[in-house]
């Protein structure tokens, strides 16, 4: 059984999800419940801090066509990579994470959730190597320029951004590539930041 409010939250935003999503996502907050109590992996600390990183996460899913494959870079203790993988659970997916006991969550994490097209790479962005991905979101890491130039080399003319930003968004956008047609969705306090090819 998925979680009662975290499908309440979903109603609200206009997201139906299928029982196993919501099955996976309550494994999910249940692993990071039991690690977080012993290695701080993450600042949201009860059920509904969770649920709330959980629903932030999925948000896009509304707006964002299913890619063939995703890298999520910075992953943390799942958000959003993690979690946009349960919901896209075919989809190959690379979760990008340097710290080696948020890297270890997310393999047993992956592992537990029967997430078997997750990969988790134990390394910086800059030092990955892969052939260019359809998407590549991230989420509280760094400012869109440096996320587009730490990403170039796993990129190509296809592929399509989702970065979670605030309130500095339109700062961060002055100056992007003629490439990128920028659109930005709004759920306050968050903005998605949703760049796809220009052409
Ligand atoms: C503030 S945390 C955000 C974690 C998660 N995305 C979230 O929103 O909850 C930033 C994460 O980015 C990772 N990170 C920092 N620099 C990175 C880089 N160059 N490549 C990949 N990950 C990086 C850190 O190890 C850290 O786990």
């Amino acid at each position: 059984m998925g979680s009662e409010s975290l499908r309440v939250g979903l109603v609200k935003v206009g997201l139906e999800l299928d029982e196993r999503v919501l099955e996976r996502l309550e494994h999910f907050t249940e692993l990071l419940l039991e690690w977080n109590r012993v290695h701080n992996l993450t600042g949201a600390r009860d059920r509904r801090e969770i649920e709330a990183n959980i629903l932030d996460s999925l948000v896009p899913l509304s707006f964002v066509s299913k890619p063939d494959s995703l890298l999520d870079v910075g992953t943390g203790a799942g958000f959003p990579g993690l979690v946009l993988a349960a919901a896209w659970p075919e989809i190959p997916t690379v979760l990008c994470e340097p710290l080696k006991k948020r890297a270890s969550f997310l393999r047993i994490a992956a592992l537990e959730m029967g997430l078997e097209r997750v990969e988790v790479a134990r390394k910086r962005v800059e030092d990955l190597q892969h052939e260019p991905f359809g998407l590549i979101s991230s989420r509280a890491v760094t400012d869109t320029g440096l996320l587009l130039e730490l990403t170039r080399h796993l990129s190509d003319e296809r592929t399509r951004y989702l970065f979670y930003k605030g309130t500095r968004v339109e700062e961060e956008i002055a100056e992007l590539p003629e490439t990128l047609k920028a659109e930005i969705i709004e759920r306050p306090p968050r903005r998605y930041l949703y760049l796809q090819p220009a052409a």
